[in-house]
């Protein structure tokens, strides 16, 4: 039998980002690659990405999470998701402060008075190593990184870094000049990213104010992604092209993102909602219970 079949799912939305969210806390059986890309088929539950939701590991945390991408892989830290799954545990226990433990560690999320959700993104990485990239580069701000010819490149010299998650950032002057649904999955899959990577166009409007589009590692186009609008503010400010608070416009919506002075955390504040509930039909996961 499939873990999935007839399990129950609420279906969310973090600025247009497909996020459905499963509760394994009772049972908490591993989702196949498989089974996940099952889900997000049209038949299933379309998303971007599903939070899952296991036990706690960590004394103190609320639950350990597993993120799936549309394509089956796993990531280590989504931000839209994670405050759609901090808004159902705070609905379900009252709690003010919530914290979530996944693959690249633990995710502190907390409601505002005015609706929104806050999470801790925690502390950005920057070493070549731990982006990852293949090749040892000292600065990783910009890495002479190309495509397009040689002497005129499309795009070349991306800041890269870790949020829980490889990004590449392309610094362009109108994000919406670009074929990104064509260059997104030869830089997603370049060799110089050993784990694949989010890539992103960031245009700096002010010292406050970026517009970014990204082309999500494992889900493709999406309407916006949390980490790729907290790795696009960190490096505007690493870079000094803005300040260490700004407003990350996407296709979605803002997200107001803080890069914090006392402690090098990135808080990310942004909205959640609620689309409906459901259960996987059993039928959905018949080749991968065959398998
Ligand atoms: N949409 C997510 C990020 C998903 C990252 C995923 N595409 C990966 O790194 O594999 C967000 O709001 O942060």
């Amino acid at each position: 039998m499939s873990t999935l079949g007839n399990h129950p799912f609420v279906k969310m939305n973090g600025l247009g980002n497909r996020i459905v969210v499963v509760d394994m806390r009772q049972k908490p059986l591993a989702i196949s690659a498989d089974e996940a890309r099952a889900a997000a088929g049209p038949d299933g539950a379309p998303f971007d990405q599903m939070m899952a939701l296991y036990p706690a590991k960590t004394p103190g945390t609320d639950a350990f999470v597993r993120i799936y991408n549309t394509d089956g892989s796993e990531a280590g830290a989504c931000g839209n998701g994670t405050r759609c799954i901090a808004s159902l545990v705070a609905k379900e226990t009252g709690k003010s402060k919530m914290t979530f433990e996944t693959a690249a560690g633990l995710l502190d999320s907390w409601p505002n008075a005015d609706g929104r959700f806050t999470v801790d993104m925690g502390v950005p990485k920057f070493a070549w190593n731990e982006v990852p990239l293949a090749d040892e580069f000292q600065d990783t701000r910009a890495i002479a990184l190309q495509i397009g010819p040689i002497d005129k490149p499309i795009l070349h010299s991306p800041s890269v870094m870790s949020m829980g998650n490889p990004h590449a950032i392309f610094w362009v002057d109108d994000v919406n000049a670009y074929d990104l649904s064509r260059i997104g999955p030869m830089l997603e899959n370049h060799p110089i990213f050993p784990e694949r990577a989010n890539i992103s166009l960031a245009q700096v409007v002010s010292k406050e104010h970026l517009i970014v589009r990204t082309w999500e590692r494992g889900a493709g186009l999406t309407l916006a992604c949390g980490s790729a609008a907290c790795a696009a503010a960190v490096s505007a400010a690493r870079t000094r092209r803005t300040g260490r608070t700004v407003t990350v416009t996407l296709p979605g919506g803002d997200l107001v993102i803080e890069w914090r002075e006392k402690d090098n955390h990135v808080l990310m504040t942004g909205p959640v909602a609620y689309e409906y509930e459901g259960r996987f039909d059993p039928k959905l996961f018949a080749a991968s219970d065959a398998a």
